[in-house]
C-alpha cells in the first residue's frame, strides 16, 4: 500500500522521532522539537544520500508532525509555478537549502475564501520603481498562514496589485519578514502567533500587519503576470494560473486523507481484534469485538476508505502530472479539469475520513478517548483538511460549477472530458444492471449504478437552474437557491470517481498479482460500493439508479461482505506496512499488546512522576485530616 520506507529502522533508531514522548509538551516545545526534526531528517537524508522521495516518506511517517511543513509544501511550490526563471534561480536555492523559511500568506482576518476580496494591496511606486505593500485595516491581516508566527523569514504575500488607481487583482509578492541576521521583524512589519489550536499546535500559523513595507519590483513573481519599469501590467497568462498552487496542495490533502484513515482503520481493526468483550452466547467465552457484525459496520468503511483513497490519490497524481506539464509549457487546456477534480476529491476525501476516524475512536471505547490511542489526535490533526485550502462547501461547488460546464458541452454535441464522459450517454436509456440479488457481487454492475445516479443529480440541478433563470431569478439568487443540491450534484460525482478508480485498479491489479490477493481486493471494492450506495440510499433511489427491490438485495449484499472480509482485515491493515513509531497508538501496536503498551503510557504521564500530588500539600492535606482551610 504505502511505498515501503527502507529507511524506517535509521529514522526511528532515534529519540528524537519516538512519539510517545509528545504527550505533556508545551506549544513552544512542540514548535521546536517539529523544527528539530526536520533539519535532522534533512541531516539524514545527506548522511544516507536518501532521495527526495525518501525525504517526503520520511515526513509521512512522522504523520507530517514536523517544522516547515508550509515552507516545503506550499512556498517552494509556488516559487516553481509563480515565478520567471530569474527568480526561481535567485530564490530557489536559497529556499531549498533553508538560508530563508518561507510560508504562503493569502488568508487574512477578514477573508480566506474570497480572494477577489482580499484587501492587502500593494501599490507600484514608479518613482522608486517598487511596490508598497499594505493591510489597510485589521479585517486585512494575514491571519493563518503557516510558520508565519515565529518562523517564516520570508512570505510569497498574495495582494491586490494597483497602478495608478486601477486593481489588476490578486498577484503574488516575494515578501522579507525577518532580518537573516537577528530574525527580528523588518520595519513596517507587525507578526505573531495567532495563539493554540485545536491540533497541529507545534505549527506557528501566524498574523502580519504590513505598514507600507516597500520591495522592489523584481519581487512580484511574475510567471503569469509582471509590470514594467513604466508601470505597465503585462498578462501573459489566465490570472487562474497564480492560483496553481492551491490545486497541487489539494492533491497532496488526498493523500494526507489516506494516510490518516490508514491510521485510523489500522488502531481500529487491530485492536479489535484483541479486545474481548461479552458473548452472545450465556455462559460462553467472550468474543473479539471485531466479530460483532456491529463492529465491523462500524470500522469495515474506514478499512475500504484506506484503499479507495490510495486508488484515487495515484490516478489523480497521473493526472496532476498530465496538466501540470502542459500548464508549465503554457497550456492552460487542462486547468479547468485540474481544478474541478482536485477540488471536489479534496472535499468528498477530507469529509469522508474526519467521519471514519470518529467512528475508529468510537470503535475503541473508553480507551479511544486516551490520548495514548492516538485515534483521538489523529482525527483532531485531521480536522483541518475540511478547511484548508479551500473550505470543502466552496470546494464542492467549485467542483459543481465545472460538471454544470460539462453537462452543458454534453447537451450540445461537444466533446467533454474524460472524467465527466459518462454525461455524453443517454440518462434515459438506463437500465439497472441489478436485476437479481447475485448482481450485487459485480463491481462494474455498481459502477454503472454510481454513474447514472451522478449523471441524475447532476443534469437534475442543471435542469433546476435553467427553470429558475427561465423564471425571472436572476443568476445568483438562482444559484444561492440550488447550493444544496450543487453540492450533492459534486459529491455523487466525486463517489463516483472514487468508486471508478477502485474498480478499475483492482481490475489492472489483477493481471499481476495472485488470486488470492485478488479475490481480497475484488471483495473490498465490491463492499465499498455496496456501503456507498446503502448511506446514500436517498440519493440513488431518487435519481432511479435504483429500485427498492434492489436496495433490499443490495443491503443484504452489504451485510453478507462483512463477514466475508473479517478473516483478512487484520492482514489488510497490516499491509499499510506503517511502523508502531508511525501509528504510535498503544492499541493498535504490531505485537497487540494493547493493555501492556496502554499501562506503559499511563506510567510516562507526567503526573505520575511523583505519588503525591502539589495539590495534596496546598489543598488536601487539611482538608483530610479536618483542619480548617486556610482563605484561599
Ligand atoms: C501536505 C499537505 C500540506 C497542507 C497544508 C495546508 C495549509 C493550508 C494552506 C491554505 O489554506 S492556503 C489558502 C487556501 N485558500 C483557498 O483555497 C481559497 C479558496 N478560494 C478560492 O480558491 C477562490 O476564491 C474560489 C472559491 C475558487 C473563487 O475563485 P474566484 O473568486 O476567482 O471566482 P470564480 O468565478 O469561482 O473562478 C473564476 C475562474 O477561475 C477558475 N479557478 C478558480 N480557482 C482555480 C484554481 N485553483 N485553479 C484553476 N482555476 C481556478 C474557476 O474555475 C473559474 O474558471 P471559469 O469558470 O471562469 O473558466
Ligand atoms: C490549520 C490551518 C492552516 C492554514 N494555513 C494557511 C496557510 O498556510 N496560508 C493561507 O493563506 N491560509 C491558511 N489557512 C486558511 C484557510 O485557507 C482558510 O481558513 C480557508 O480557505 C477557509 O476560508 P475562511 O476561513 O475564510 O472560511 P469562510 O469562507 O469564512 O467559511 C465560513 C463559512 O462560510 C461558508 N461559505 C463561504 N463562502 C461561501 C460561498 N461562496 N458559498 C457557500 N458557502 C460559503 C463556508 O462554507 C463556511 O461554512 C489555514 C487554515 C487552517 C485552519
Amino acid at each position: 500500500m504505502q511505498k515501503t520506507f527502507k529507511n524506517e529502522k535509521i529514522l526511528f533508531a532515534e529519540p528524537l522521532f519516538q512519539c510517545d514522548g509528545l504527550a505533556g509538551f508545551t506549544r513552544s516545545e512542540l514548535y521546536e522539537n517539529a523544527i528539530h526534526r526536520t533539519l535532522r531528517i534533512n541531516q539524514l537524508k545527506k548522511e544516507h544520500n536518501w532521495t527526495q522521495e525518501d525525504f517526503d516518506i520520511a515526513i509521512r511517517c512522522l504523520n507530517y508532525e514536523v517544522g516547515f511543513v508550509i515552507h516545503l509544501s506550499m512556498f517552494i511550490p509556488a516559487i516553481e509555478r509563480l515565478a520567471t526563471d530569474d527568480q526561481k534561480a535567485k530564490w530557489l536555492p536559497l529556499a531549498e537549502s533553508y538560508r530563508i523559511l518561507g510560508t504562503y500568506a493569502q488568508t487574512e482576518l477578514g477573508h480566506g475564501t474570497n480572494l477577489m476580496a482580499l484587501e492587502t494591496t500593494a501599490t507600484f511606486d514608479p518613482r522608486t520603481d517598487e511596490f508598497v505593500l499594505r493591510t489597510p485595516q485589521l479585517s486585512s491581516m494575514k491571519w493563518w498562514p503557516g510558520s508565519l508566527g515565529k518562523t517564516a523569514t520570508h512570505a510569497i504575500v498574495l495582494a491586490q496589485l494597483i497602478i495608478g488607481n486601477k486593481n489588476y487583482g490578486m498577484n503574488p509578492f516575494m515578501v522579507q519578514l525577518r532580518s537573516l541576521e537577528d530574525h527580528m521583524p523588518l520595519p513596517g512589519i507587525i507578526v505573531g502567533d495567532i495563539g493554540a489550536k485545536l491540533g497541529a499546535n507545534s505549527n506557528d500559523n501566524g498574523f502580519l500587519i504590513l505598514n507600507d513595507v516597500r520591495i522592489p519590483r523584481e519581487n512580484m513573481l511574475a510567471r503569469n503576470s509582471k509590470v514594467t519599469k513604466d508601470g505597465r501590467y503585462i498578462q501573459t497568462s489566465t490570472n487562474k494560473a497564480n492560483y496553481a498552487t492551491m490545486v497541487l496542495v489539494r492533491l497532496s490533502i488526498i493523500r494526507w486523507a489516506e494516510d490518516t484513515i490508514k491510521n485510523g482503520s489500522l488502531i481500529a481493526i487491530r485492536y479489535s481484534a484483541v479486545r474481548r468483550q461479552s458473548s452472545l452466547q450465556a455462559g460462553g467465552p467472550e468474543m473479539q469485538v471485531l466479530d460483532y457484525q456491529t463492529q465491523q459496520y462500524k470500522i469495515f468503511p474506514s478499512l475500504a476508505a484506506s484503499y479507495a483513497l490510495f486508488f484515487t490519490y495515484e490516478a489523480m497524481m497521473k493526472e496532476y502530472e498530465i496538466a501540470y506539464a502542459q500548464i508549465m509549457r503554457g497550456n492552460n487546456q487542462l486547468l479547468g479539469q485540474i481544478h474541478g477534480q482536485l477540488s471536489g476529491l479534496k472535499a468528498f476525501a477530507s469529509d469522508l475520513v474526519t467521519y471514519e476516524l470518529e467512528m475508529c475512536r468510537r470503535s475503541c471505547g473508553g480507551h479511544g478517548y486516551l490520548k495514548a490511542s492516538v485515534v483521538g489526535e489523529t482525527l483532531l490533526h485531521t480536522l483541518p483538511l475540511v478547511t484548508v485550502e479551500g473550505d470543502n462547501t466552496v470546494m464542492y461547488l467549485q467542483c459543481a460549477r465545472y460538471l454544470l460546464k460539462q453537462i452543458a458541452k454534453a447537451l450540445a454535441g461537444q466533446d467533454v472530458d474524460e472524467p465527466t464522459s459518462y454525461l455524453k450517454k443517454d440518462i434515459l436509456s438506463y437500465t439497472c444492471p441489478v436485476q437479481k440479488g447475485e448482481h450485487c457481487t459485480n463491481p462494474n454492475y455498481l459502477l454503472k449504478i454510481y454513474t447514472q445516479r451522478a449523471h441524475s443529480a447532476i443534469a437534475s440541478v442543471a435542469r433546476q437552474l435553467q427553470f429558475d433563470l427561465e423564471s425571472g431569478k436572476d443568476q445568483s439568487s438562482a444559484f444561492n437557491n440550488n447550493l444544496v443540491s450543487l453540492v450533492q450534484a459534486a459529491k455523487a460525482h466525486c463517489q463516483l470517481c472514487l468508486m471508478k478508480n477502485f474498480v478499475e485498479s483492482v481490475s489492472a491489479l489483477e493481471r499481476t498479482c495472485s488470486e488470492n490477493l485478488a479475490s481480497v481486493l475484488r471483495q473490498l471494492c465490491l463492499y465499498f460500493g455496496l456501503h456507498g450506495i446503502v448511506t446514500a440510499s436517498g440519493e440513488f433511489l431518487e435519481s432511479e439508479a435504483i429500485g427498492l427491490q434492489q436496495l433490499e438485495w443490495i443491503k443484504a449484499e452489504e451485510l453478507k461482505s462483512l463477514a466475508a472480509i473479517r478473516p483478512n482485515a487484520v492482514a489488510l491493515v497490516d499491509a499499510f506496512d506503517l511502523h508502531d513509531q508511525t501509528v504510535m497508538s498503544a492499541l493498535g501496536r504490531y505485537d497487540g499488546n494493547a493493555y501492556q503498551h496502554l499501562f506503559e503510557a499511563a506510567k510516562r504521564e507526567p503526573m505520575n512522576q511523583t505519588q503525591v500530588p502539589p495539590a495534596y500539600y496546598k489543598y488536601l492535606r487539611d482538608l483530610i485530616k479536618g483542619q480548617p482551610l486556610a482563605k484561599l
